[in-house]
């Protein structure tokens, strides 16, 4: 996947008109964003329907981030796979650019998504290479009017104007991603996730404050995509590893495939309208 060169609005455009030729495209009900472990997705996936984008080898941008979409099945759903992510540091801050793959998805119909990163550890307790299920996050950038939902509402794409953050990581899924790792035996940590502009990491000073308001682990992605996605009025799951992508990335997508064995019918968009109060 290259970013376009033009708005985020055609580039959701141009994207659909090029996937609707082809059936293969059309109806996904889930979505992963997976950015890191390109490797593990494709073992996740089994089978692979489709795949567009560039190839591992020629994503140079961020270390371990491939540049595709890749569309299959995990235990039978269908499901779309975000190989690789934009950062809002590669792209001069354009967050909306940047969470332009999760409109492509909602154009494709995903109503639930999971999405997952890597990300440095706040909370004491926690320890290199655990598992992260985010509660709630802290988007710094936005704070500060770097939110992807500034400019002009595109009515097309339909969603609220103000989007409520509230409960922006779904309670129920939650739940049953405890549930799935307690039978799997697997150390789960749950916390708060903070996003920076990056890239350049903390100072130790930075952490103390980020530890003080509340939050567990810190990064440079993901809350612009879940912003996007809660207008879409999709439903959102985020996992994401302590620091040690490659050492423990197996695990995180054992764990994301048993969940979307177990996945609950998605929800249409007027039931999750209705469900958020809009
Ligand atoms: O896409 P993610 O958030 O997993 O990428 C990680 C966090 C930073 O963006 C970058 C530096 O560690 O990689
Ligand atoms: N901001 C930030 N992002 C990360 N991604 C992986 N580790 C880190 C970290 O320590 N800080």
């Amino acid at each position: 996947m290259t970013p376009p060169a033009n708005d985020e609005t055609n580039g959701v455009d141009n994207t659909i008109s090029a996937l609707n030729d082809s059936k293969e495209y059309k109806h996904y009900d889930y979505s992963m964003v997976n950015p890191r472990n390109y490797d593990d997705i494709t073992k996740v996936v089994q089978s692979i329907i489709a795949q567009v984008g560039e190839d591992k080898a020629k994503s140079d941008i961020v270390q371990g981030h491939a540049g595709k979409l890749i569309f299959g099945t995990i235990h039978g759903k269908k499901v779309i796979c975000q190989a690789g992510r934009f950062h809002p540091y590669e792209h001069k801050m354009d967050l909306a650019l940047c969470a332009m793959p999760i409109r492509v998805m909602d154009q494709l119909g995903v109503r639930t998504l999971i999405v997952t990163n890597a990300a440095g550890g706040v909370n004491k307790s926690f320890h290199y290479g655990d598992l992260m299920l985010i509660k709630d996050q802290i988007f710094l950038p936005g704070l500060a009017g770097f939110s992807p939902l500034v400019g002009e509402h595109d009515k097309r794409y339909g969603g609220p104007r103000f989007v409520s953050m509230h409960e922006c990581f779904d309670k129920d899924l939650r739940v049953l991603t405890k549930d799935i790792a307690n039978r799997m035996s697997m150390r789960l940590m749950e916390g708060v996730y903070v996003m920076s502009g990056g890239p350049q990491y903390e100072t130790p000073a930075e952490v103390r404050l980020y530890h003080a308001v509340g939050a567990d682990a810190l990064g440079m992605s993901t809350c612009h995509e879940v912003v996007v996605a809660k207008q879409c009025l999709m439903k959102v799951n985020h996992l994401e590893v302590i620091d040690a992508a490659n050492k423990q990335g197996g695990k995180g997508v054992d764990l994301i495939s048993a969940l979307v064995k177990e996945l609950p019918p998605p929800m249409s968009k007027q039931e999750t309208a209705k469900l958020w109060g809009y």
